[in-house]
């Protein structure tokens, strides 16, 4: 991460807070005409319990106040402006070296096929008046609404960025993400086949929530407590029964459909925890093989990135490779980006996308009618 830059680099700051909820990732991009782009520094600004606690609220609520809303809006953007303000300071630039901050948001409730009958929707909070108003920096922000529009699913738009970034010449990569949800990006061997990407279903989201249920704190460690269950066979054969899993692509999913309440609706209530446990990791693993085999060459040799936090889990990890006898593991750092920092990349790169007029999603991923330009931008 300290390779020179230039006089025609350009800086972007990309900020990113997935379903996980666990912080929001701030990532300095530099961005040359004429080669691929390049993390250059990173900082994680954890979010505070009782916000993590107000967003969680937030996507589960039937019924919120505009306060509450606004309340939460302020809050999350503060938290975004001091990630922004700590990496300046850490790599001590001024705002005025950065083009722009590309802001994910924090997704409160995604619904591609609308909800009961109604218009399609995805929700992100954001301010990203405020956020330009307190960093000095132009914001790109609003990245989904417009492949919606277009009748896409507004999701996955990672595999856009992970092609600039892990594309390798004849050869077939599968880019996992493992974050809240866990999705796919398929980057085919050839042109003759477009680059399919989609959500599997959930990983941390789930283990998350089970674990502090019944353990506390915020993640399994290491895996160490699904390790420590069985698969529950009959459980796992219920969950995998849900219509989403079987859904072929393109496909997007959330905290909407996989929370605590859904998970519980399938247990018997005799359950060890531990084995629960166990049986969210199977799943996370199941769906992913079975998400894979959707795909074209699907039996054929692929190189496996894995990136997200869940790459930090050995126990998913290896009930992943056990699914995927046909994979090959290559660490995403071999290509300079490390599994934390590819989706906060994916923004910053976004954020550029959107100030040169060039398209930010794949059509062929999303279903949206066509490549789009992505985003609206906040004058600083
Ligand atoms: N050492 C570890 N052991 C087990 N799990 C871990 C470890 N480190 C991180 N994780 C998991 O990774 C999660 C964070 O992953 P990540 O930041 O990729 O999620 P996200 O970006 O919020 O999700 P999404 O990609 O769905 O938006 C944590 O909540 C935890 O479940
Ligand atoms: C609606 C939404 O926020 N979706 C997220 C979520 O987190 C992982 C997965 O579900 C993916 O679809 C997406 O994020 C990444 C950054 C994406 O758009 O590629």
């Amino acid at each position: 991460m300290t390779t020179p830059t230039t006089d025609a680099t350009r800086y972007y700051i990309g900020l990113m807070s997935g379903t996980s909820l666990d912080g929001i990732d701030a990532a300095l991009v530099a961005l040359e005409p004429t080669s691929a782009p390049r993390l250059i520094a990173t900082h994680a600004e954890p979010i505070t319990d009782s916000l993590q606690q107000t967003l969680l609220t937030l996507c589960h609520a039937h019924q919120v106040s505009f306060a509450d809303l606004a309340f939460a809006e302020d809050a999350f953007c503060r938290q975004q402006a001091q990630a922004v303000k700590k990496l300046l300071a850490q790599q001590g630039i001024s705002a005025t070296q950065i083009n722009a901050i590309g802001s994910h948001g924090q997704t409160i409730e995604h619904a591609p096929s609308g909800h009961a009958g109604g218009p399609a929707y995805t929700l992100q909070l954001d301010n990203p008046s405020l956020l330009a108003e307190l960093t000095g920096c132009t914001v790109v922000a609003d990245f989904r609404r417009r492949d919606l529009a277009a009748g896409g699913q507004a999701a996955p738009l990672a595999p856009a960025f992970h092609q600039v970034i892990f594309k390798q010449e004849n050869t077939q990569q599968l880019v996992l993400n493992l974050g809240g949800i866990a999705n796919l990006t398929w980057l085919p061997k050839d042109t003759t086949h477009p680059i399919i990407g989609f959500d599997t279903g959930p990983a941390n989201v789930l283990l998350d929530a089970w674990h502090a249920k019944h353990q506390g704190g915020r993640y399994d460690n290491g895996g160490a407590w699904a390790a420590s269950g069985q698969v529950d066979q009959p459980l796992l054969e219920r969950l995998l029964r849900e219509p989403f899993f079987h859904q072929p692509p393109p496909r997007s999913t959330g905290r909407e459909l996989f929370h605590l309440p859904w998970l519980e609706s399938h247990l018997n209530g005799d359950e060890q925890p531990c084995d629960v446990q166990a049986t969210l990791a199977e799943l996370t693993a199941i769906s992913i093989a079975q998400g894979s085999a959707q795909l074209p060459l699907a039996d054929q040799p692929v190189t496996l990135i894995p990136c997200g936090g869940g790459a930090h889990n050995p126990y998913v990890m290896k009930r992943i490779a056990d699914h995927l006898p046909h994979a090959t593991l290559a660490s995403p750092s071999h290509f300079g980006w490390p599994e934390d920092w590819i989706e906060a990349g994916a923004f910053a790169w976004l954020a550029h996308q959107r100030l040169h007029q060039l398209p930010g999603n794949v059509a062929s991923v999303t279903g949206a009618k066509g490549p789009r330009v992505l985003g609206g931008v906040y004058a600083p």
